[in-house]
C-alpha cells in the first residue's frame, strides 16, 4: 500500500541579506525542500525588493502543496503605509543608525527608567520607535502620509494573505511587535502616548495575535500563521531548553534566551522582548558579525575559506592585535557613530594570519559580553548554541569556545528561524496547546580549552574598548 501523503509546512526567513524558505514534513520537521533569494544591499530598502525575493525563492512550485505558512523576519523595520496601504518610503532596516539622535533624544525626554518599565527595553537606533521620530522630524511630508507601521515580517504576511483589506492584512505576534518600542511585552498591548511622544500623533499598528493564532488563508486555502521576528523565530526552531543561550552569526550578532518572565536591565544592553511561544526572549544584539569577516577577507585579498584558513594558522590571541569591529557602527555597546580600531599593533604581528584571527576573536569579543549580561540578570548559561551563516566558519568554531567558556553546540547546519516559522505554521495547523514536538540534532558540542588564552584576549579587548570609548 503507498505511504500516506503527509502534510507540509513552510517557514520564512526574510533577513537582511536573503530571503530563505523551508519546506517542512509537518509531523516531524524534516526538511522536505528549501529556496533562496538574495536581498540588495543597503540599510533602507523597497519591501517590494523582499516580494521579489519571496517569489524567487519560491518559484517552481516549492509551495505546491503546503498546507500552512509562516514568516519570520528581521526584526525593528519600519515600513511605513499610508491610507489605501501604500508604501510612504523604503524601509528603513534595523542596521541603519540615521536615527541615532532621535534614539538619545527619546531617552532623555522618557528617562531609561521609564523606557525599561514600559517597554521592555531602552531604544536604540535599531527600533522603530526612533525611526518614527526620525521620519517626524526628517521627512514631515512623508510623517504626514502614514496611516500605519508595521515590520518587515508583518508586511510579507500581509503580502501572503492577500486578503480583506489593507489594514486587517497587516498583522503580527508579540515577539516582533516587542521590538517595536512602543508595545508593552509585559501586558501585551501598544503604548498610544509613547506612540505620540515619538512621532506627535498616535498611528495604526497590525493586530497582534496569539503565539498560533491563524492570520487567515490565501485564496488558494493554505492557513497563514502569525508569523514573528527572526531571532523569535530561531528560538523556536531550537526548541531551547533551560540553560540554552544562542549565539546568531548572521547580519547581526544576536544572543538570547528563552525566559518565562520579562527580564529587565536597567543598562538598557539586554532588550526585553517577547518570545514567539508565549513568553520571553532577553536579547543582546550588536550590528557587526558575519560582515566583520567578509570585510576583513576582502582586506585580506582572500574568500571566507582563506580567512579561515590564516585564522587558523594563527596562534590564539593573534600576537597581541585586538580588533574593535565596530565596521557598520555599533548598537551594543550603544555607539552607533563608531567606526573599527586595530589595537596593538607591532611590526612583528601585523601578518595576515593574525589579522584574520584578529577579525574572528574580536567580533567574539563583542559578543561575548551578551553572554555575561544575560547571566547577570540571572539567566542561566549551560551551554552557547552557534547559529547563523558564520557559525560555519571553521575559526569561529575554533575560537568561540575559548571566549564563551562554556560548551558550544553547533547545531546540524540549517536555517532555523525558517524551520522556528515552520514549526509555527505546524503548530497553528494543530490547534494545540503547544508547537509539534521537533528533533533537534546538535552535529557537535566544543569544550572550552582549559588554557586561559581566551581570558587573555578578552582582557586585552575590554582594555581597548576602554580606551578608545570610554575614557
Ligand atoms: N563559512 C562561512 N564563514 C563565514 N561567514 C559565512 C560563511 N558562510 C556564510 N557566511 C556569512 O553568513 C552571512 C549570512 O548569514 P545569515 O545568517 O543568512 O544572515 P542574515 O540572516 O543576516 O541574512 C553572510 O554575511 C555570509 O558571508
Ligand atoms: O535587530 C535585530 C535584533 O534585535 C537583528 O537580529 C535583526 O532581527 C536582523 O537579524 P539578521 O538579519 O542578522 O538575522
Amino acid at each position: 500500500m503507498p505511504d500516506a501523503p503527509r502534510t507540509l509546512v513552510a517557514g520564512v526567513d526574510s533577513s537582511t541579506q536573503s530571503t530563505k524558505v523551508v519546506v517542512c514534513d509537518r509531523a516531524t520537521g524534516e526538511i522536505v525542500r528549501s529556496g533562496r533569494a538574495p536581498h540588495p544591499d543597503g540599510t533602507e530598502v523597497h519591501p517590494d525588493r523582499w516580494w521579489e525575493a519571496f517569489g524567487a525563492a519560491t518559484t517552481d512550485g516549492l509551495l505546491d502543496g503546503v498546507a500552512a505558512i509562516s514568516v519570520g523576519g528581521q526584526q525593528h523595520g519600519m515600513v511605513a503605509l499610508d491610507e489605501s496601504g501604500e508604501i510612504v518610503r523604503d524601509a528603513l532596516l534595523w542596521n541603519d543608525t540615521r536615527s541615532a539622535q532621535a534614539s538619545r533624544d527619546l531617552v532623555d525626554e522618557l528617562g531609561s527608567a521609564a523606557w525599561v518599565d514600559r517597554t521592555g527595553s531602552v531604544p536604540v537606533p535599531s527600533f522603530t520607535v526612533t525611526k518614527v521620530r526620525w521620519l517626524a522630524e526628517h521627512e514631515p511630508e512623508n510623517a504626514q502620509r502614514v496611516a500605519q507601521v508595521v515590520l518587515p515580517h508583518d508586511w510579507l504576511t500581509g503580502q501572503i494573505l492577500k486578503q480583506g483589506n489593507a489594514f486587517e492584512r497587516h498583522v503580527t505576534d508579540r515577539g516582533d511587535a516587542s521590538g517595536t518600542g512602543y508595545f508593552s511585552p509585559a501586558d501585551g498591548t501598544y503604548l498610544p502616548d509613547i506612540q505620540r511622544l515619538a512621532f506627535g500623533r498616535e498611528f495604526g499598528t497590525p493586530r497582534v495575535l496569539g503565539p498560533s493564532e491563524p492570520a487567515g488563508s490565501t485564496d488558494g486555502g493554505m492557513v497563514v500563521g502569525p508569523g514573528t521576528g527572526d531571532n523569535a523565530g530561531a528560538a523556536l526552531g531550537l526548541g531551547l531548553r533551560h540553560g540554552d543561550v544562542v549565539v546568531s552569526l548572521g547580519t547581526s550578532g544576536a544572543v538570547f534566551a528563552d525566559h518565562s518572565v520579562p527580564v529587565k536591565d536597567p543598562s538598557g544592553d539586554v532588550a526585553g522582548f517577547a518570545s514567539a511561544s508565549g513568553g520571553h526572549l532577553p536579547l543582546m544584539c550588536t550590528l557587526n558579525a558575519a560582515r566583520v569577516l567578509t570585510a576583513a577577507a576582502q582586506l585580506l585579498g582572500t574568500d571566507l575559506a582563506g580567512l579561515d584558513q590564516l585564522a587558523l594558522a594563527a596562534e590564539p590571541g593573534a600576537g597581541g592585535l585586538t580588533l574593535l569591529p565596530y565596521l557598520d557602527g555599533e548598537r551594543t555597546p550603544n555607539l552607533p557613530e563608531a567606526t573599527g580600531t586595530l589595537g596593538g599593533m607591532t611590526r612583528a604581528n601585523t601578518t595576515p594570519e593574525n589579522l584574520a584571527r584578529a577579525a574572528v576573536e574580536g567580533m567574539l569579543a563583542n559578543l561575548v559580553a551578551g553572554v555575561d549580561d544575560l547571566r547577570d540578570l540571572g539567566i542561566p548559561v549551560d551551554r552557547v548554541l552557534l547559529i547563523g551563516g558564520a557559525s560555519a566558519s571553521a575559526a569561529v568554531r575554533a575560537v568561540a569556545p575559548g571566549l564563551f567558556g562554556v560548551p558550544v553546540a553547533i547545531p546540524e547546519p540549517g536555517e532555523y528561524v525558517g524551520l522556528g516559522a515552520a514549526r509555527q505554521a505546524a503548530w497553528v495547523l494543530s490547534g494545540e496547546q503547544q508547537p509539534p514536538s521537533w528533533p533537534v540534532r546538535i552535529e557537535t558540542t566544543l569544550d572550552p580549552p582549559a588554557d586561559g588564552r581566551g581570558a587573555e584576549v578578552l582582557a586585552r579587548y575590554a582594555a581597548l574598548l576602554s580606551a578608545v570609548h570610554q575614557h
